[in-house]
């Protein structure tokens, strides 16, 4: 494996989908090869099956973090063929969603003091026993919960719930203390090296140009 591993993460509707599709375009328009792979990958693999059942409701009895958090991390390892072929096509590999998500989400649904065991359990199970690899560096894309609120309304329908508001969507509280993780996962440097960008600026959104040039521009 020789490309350079770039994780895009923050909570729902902070807007990673879109900047990873800038800062890939961007990288190849500049003659840097990359591309773009998304987590949960829904469609293609058993746990992102199960996975958009969970987040469409339709799971009939609550279900652990662990338990979750298991899931998540078997979308990827399913997903380590592809994972190692677009890291071996290309200089620079996106992902939309890495291990920190998983990470940042199921330790938001425990108390303080199991937090932290919990995101080391799943980095173990990610990294050690899956055999996933780190990213060379995961991306905080920081939006406020109010205005993430408002970006996912705006996205199209998705393939896995006919509601504008999924599960996890759907529990601003979640959201909130998701957005706590990121920060102090990013201050620690959890997983390896962190960068904060903020798609705010003077209280406005960004555009997906400007907020993909700083992120482009950390790669170098
Ligand atoms: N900087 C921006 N300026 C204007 N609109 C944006 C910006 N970023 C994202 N959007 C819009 O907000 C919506 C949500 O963005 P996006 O799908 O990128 O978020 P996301 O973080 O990937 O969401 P999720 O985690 O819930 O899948 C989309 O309709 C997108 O076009
Ligand atoms: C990859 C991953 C995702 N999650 C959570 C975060 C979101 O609320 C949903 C689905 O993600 P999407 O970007 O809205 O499609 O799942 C998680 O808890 N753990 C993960 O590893």
């Amino acid at each position: 494996m020789t490309g350079l591993l770039l994780a895009i993460e923050g909570g729902d509707g902070a807007g990673k989908a879109t900047a990873a599709a800038e800062v890939a375009a961007q990288l190849n328009a500049a003659g840097r090869s990359a591309t773009v792979l998304s987590f949960p990958r829904y469609a293609e693999t058993l746990g992102g099956h199960v996975l958009g059942e969970y987040l469409g409701g339709r799971l009939p009895h609550a279900a652990s973090p662990r338990a979750i958090a298991t899931l998540y991390a078997l979308d990827r390892f399913e997903s380590a063929a592809v994972i190692a072929e677009a890291t071996a096509r290309h200089e620079v590999v996106v992902f939309d969603r890495y291990i920190a998500s998983n990470m940042a989400y199921q330790a938001a649904q425990v108390g303080p003091g199991e937090a932290r065991d919990l995101m080391g359990w799943i980095a173990r199970l990610e990294v050690e026993q899956f055999g996933l690899p780190l990213p060379d560096l995961s991306l905080y894309l920081d939006t406020p919960v109010e205005v993430a609120r408002g970006l996912i309304l705006r996205k199209r329908k998705r393939s896995y719930t006919d509601e504008a508001l999924d599960t996890y969507e759907a529990d601003m509280a979640l959201q909130a203390r998701v957005r706590a993780n990121y920060a102090a996962m990013a201050a620690e440097g959890l997983l390896g090296r962190w960068a904060t960008v903020s798609t705010l600026a003077d209280g406005a959104l960004r555009s997906p140009r400007e907020i993909a040039g700083e992120i482009v521009g950390l790669l170098v």
